[in-house]
């Protein structure tokens, strides 16, 4: 059967992947309360900003130019959290899209994600 999803080629792709992702999060009863509960996230601000850091990591733009661990460490979460926010963003990669850009966003997810709850949590070296 021939492969019906896109790859991610564009910024309206990013913007429909980041769109997508932070609606599973923000039904997510694990995420959700961190997000909105905990940090009281600003969406209209922080979306732009995760559509220029993917477009940034996918379609090599350089819109972005944070340093996106330091606001990670004030944040109660631990493995449990980045192996759902991992499995969210997966799902949404596979649902809207396929290709070679789809497989290196999870790749860059997981590696960034992996490297963040490593230093957020160094003595459990989960990843070892
Ligand atoms: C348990 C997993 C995670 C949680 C709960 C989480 C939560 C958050 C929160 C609350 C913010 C701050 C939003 C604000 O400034 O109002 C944030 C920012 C951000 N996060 Fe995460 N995050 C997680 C994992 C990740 C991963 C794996 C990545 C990268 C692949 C990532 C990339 C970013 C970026 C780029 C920002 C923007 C930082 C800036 O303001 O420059 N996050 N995240």
């Amino acid at each position: 059967m021939p492969e019906s999803r896109p790859d991610i080629q564009t910024e309206a792709d990013v913007k429909t992947l980041v769109d997508a992702f932070y609606d599973k999060v923000n039904a997510d009863p694990l995420l959700a309360p961190v997000f909105n509960g905990f940090a009281h996230v600003d969406w209209p601000a922080h979306l732009p900003k995760m559509y220029d850091f993917w477009s940034g990591l996918l379609l090599h733009t350089s819109r972005y130019q944070g340093r996106p661990f330091l606001k990670h460490i004030p944040l109660p979460i631990a493995g449990e959290h980045f192996e759902r926010w991992l499995a969210l963003f997966f799902l949404t990669v596979d649902q809207l899209f396929a290709g070679p850009v789809a497989e290196t966003a999870k790749l860059r997810a997981r590696s960034i994600a992996q490297v963040f709850e490593a230093r957020l949590n160094p003595s459990r070296l989960s990843i070892l």
